[in-house]
């Protein structure tokens, strides 16, 4: 029998399915439990009715200056050449700040203006004002004055307002509940053992984290297996303990995805597919009143379309407004193009670089999480847009803050471990200081450099004529501009080999064996260039390698290809192969450096780097992983 499936899906833009479907559940009714709690434990909760003051506050005449309580009439006419003496406890009394004015005192003279002549008598030099630094009654909250309103959320200072003006207790509405419940037959738990097929729950419990993140209670429900009347059950008890449900998964085309059947069965099923990127497979559902939410698998798409439709759910549940991403705008450092079907989510790396904001976007994939990760906000196309030039002044909602930001050194150019270790090194010394890399070769580094778009670019390539590292293609490429280099490592550059090398590799020659496969790496990476030049000493032409077209953009990715069983090898550094456990021919030692402006020397986040690189403690971690050599680690060479 063909095995059903929900092939027709609708593509309805995010806004107008945000309105259908919210307008549709009635959702302030959801959440109309209220609880009385105690005002020091009401932080973030929300106010049920307007609370007024029960007293004034303060509710005597407080000193609000030490010194001496005085009657002000009595003081008239005292002046430097003219003194006044007073008597105490007939003409002044001493008093501190918060103390009690009595009868027939009304104003205070600080202690640092008088004289005390003895133990009875001081001595003034100007008259006072009546009332002065005296706190009248309720000069802060006067009794039955307004202290918060309904629907407010109680925040630090409304709890100090609220306990001067005597409220003890205050009626909150309770947390809104939200099931949650992951499917998949192929969803194991972290602590399960991992084989192929198999993938790690890791979406219900982001879910479950921004949840809390949204002030509202999570409830995770274990993993459900792909069948129909498992998921309808568990579907249905979510529904009776919760005041919202997510079910993640089975929300697209294939055969095993029942969710919207189920939804369909014992609720309404008010959208299916939105037109946003990536997203598209939500199902948006009714179930006995209450809103159900099917969110696609693939971890990038069940966060955005979480944040699409459950965070604002929450919001209202929560009696909130919604809170609006901060943007910020920036030039985008290329091209990104995007379908006229749907509104895509782009994620952004954000970078300051000579005090222009440049956004960089990040890898694509809905199975990316790293993206995520590593993303700094989020650029919008909308439906109607194909993309924007490189160039382009486009707005970025952001995902960290701007301090953040401004404090990342951007990094552009070639991958290696040892820069990872740095970004880690760095922020440890330096824990207000960030590095971020962007890894897309040697000659993207240069071309960032040149375009002013990083603060430094590491680098690896090789003058085939002078057999000199780096300084040529500075001298050629940008000529223009004050460069240094700063020196980093010397690495050792080779054939990574699956473990055992049972194809007999002993080196280039043999790449263009027919039974050989190869996995290379990008255009205008350095070990790209590497690879060329031997090719071209060898006399061997890039058609007889089989899969010298397939390009990765790290050593790691090359690495992982070949462990992975989907090539025999490729070209990389010792340290990647010893990471993945592969056999490996040593080809070349390369330098890898890194390029910055001679002004940004000057900059503290590029000395605070400089002073990491020569750290020794980093140092240890960069020998430890082999392949390395450090001698001139740190140098500075002005080119
Ligand atoms: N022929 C078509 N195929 C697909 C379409 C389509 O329109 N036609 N849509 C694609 C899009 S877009 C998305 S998004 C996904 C949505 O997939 P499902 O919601 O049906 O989810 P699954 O297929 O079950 O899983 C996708 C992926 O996510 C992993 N996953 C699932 N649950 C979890 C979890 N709790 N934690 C971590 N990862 C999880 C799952 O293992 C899969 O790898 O469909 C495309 N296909
Ligand atoms: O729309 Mo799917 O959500 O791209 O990955």
């Amino acid at each position: 029998m063909k095995e059903k499936r929900n092939i027709y899906l609708t593509n309805i833009p995010l806004k107008e399915a945000q309105e259908t479907y919210f307008s549709r559940v009635d959702i302030l009714n959801l959440n109309s439990e209220t609880e009385v709690v105690p005002v020091r434990e009401s932080l973030d909760k929300v106010s049920v009715s307007p609370i007024f003051a029960r007293k004034s506050s303060p509710n005597y005449n407080a000193a609000a200056m030490d010194g001496v309580a005085v009657v002000a009439a009595e003081t008239y006419g005292a002046t430097e050449i003219n003194p006044l003496r007073l008597k105490r406890n007939s003409g002044f009394e001493f008093i501190n700040t918060g103390g009690h004015i009595k009868e027939p005192y009304d104003a205070v003279i600080m202690i640092e203006d008088i004289v005390e002549i003895d133990k009875d008598w001081i001595e003034i030099y100007e008259s006072a004002n009546l009332w002065q630094h005296i706190r009248p009654i309720g000069e802060d909250i006067v009794e039955g004055e307004l202290i918060i309103s309904a629907n407010h959320q109680i925040r630090p200072v409304d709890i100090g307002a609220l306990l001067a003006g005597q409220i003890k207790e205050v009626e909150v509405y309770k947390l809104p509940r939200v099931g949650i419940i992951p499917t998949g037959s192929e969803i194991i738990d972290v602590s399960e053992e991992m084989t192929a097929g198999k993938i790690i729950e890791s979406n219900a419990s982001m879910f479950a984290a921004m949840i809390k993140q949204y002030q509202a209670i999570p409830k995770r429900y274990p993993v459900v297996v792909d069948e129909y009347n498992l998921i309808k059950e568990q579907v249905l008890k979510a529904v009776e303990e919760n005041q919202l449900v997510v079910v993640n998964a089975g929300s697209s085309a294939g055969s095993k995805d029942y969710t919207v059947d189920v939804l369909r069965e014992i609720g309404e099923v008010v959208i299916h597919g939105v037109a946003t990127k990536p997203g598209k497979p939500v199902i948006l559902a009714i179930v006995k009143g209450k809103p159900v939410v099917g969110i696609p698998g693939y971890p990038v798409s069940a966060y955005f379309t979480f944040e699409f439709f459950v965070k604002p759910l929450v919001a209202k549940l929560n009696h909130r407004p919604l809170q609006q991403p901060t943007t910020l705008r920036a030039y985008l450092s290329r091209r990104v193009v995007s379908s006229l079907k749907y509104e895509e989510y782009i994620r952004i790396k954000l970078g300051l670089v000579n005090d222009k904001m440049i956004a960089t976007p990040l890898e694509r994939g809905a199975g990316v999480t790293m993206s995520l990760v590593r993303a700094d906000g989020v650029l919008v196309i909308p439906q109607q847009s194909e993309g924007y030039e490189g160039g382009t002044e486009v707005e970025v909602q952001l995902l960290k803050s701007t301090n953040e930001i401004q404090n990342t050194i951007v990094s552009i150019g070639s991958h290696d471990l040892v820069m990872d270790l740095l970004s880690d090194q760095l922020h440890y010394n330096h824990n207000n200081i960030y590095l971020s890399s962007a890894h897309v070769g040697s000659l993207g580094g240069i071309m960032a450099m040149k375009k002013g778009e990083c603060h430094i670019a590491p680098v690896h390539l090789l003058d085939t004529v002078s057999g000199n590292y780096n300084e040529a293609y500075v001298k050629r490429y940008l000529n223009d501009q004050q460069i240094a280099l700063i020196k980093f490592v010397g690495r050792s550059q080779g054939l990574m080999l699956k473990g055992g090398n049972p194809k007999g590799i002993k080196g280039i020659k043999d790449l263009q064996r027919p039974e050989v496969t190869f996995v290379n790496r990008q255009r205008g990476a350095g070990t790209r260039v590497l690879l060329d030049y031997h090719l071209s000493k060898e006399e061997i032409e890039s058609s007889q390698i089989q899969g010298y077209e397939r390009e990765m953009t790290t050593h790691m990715a090359v690495a992982a290809a070949i462990a992975g069983g989907t090539a025999d090898c490729g070209l990389g550094i010792y340290s990647a192969a010893k990471a993945m456990g592969l056999d490996f021919i040593p080809i070349a030692w390369e330098d890898y450096d890194l390029l910055v402006t001679q002004e940004a020397l000057k900059d503290v986040k590029i000395l605070s780097l400089l002073e990491t690189l020569k750290n020794t403690e980093y140092i240890k971690k960069i020998e430890a992983l082999g392949g390395y050599k450090t001698d001139r680690i740190g140098e500075i060479i002005i080119l």
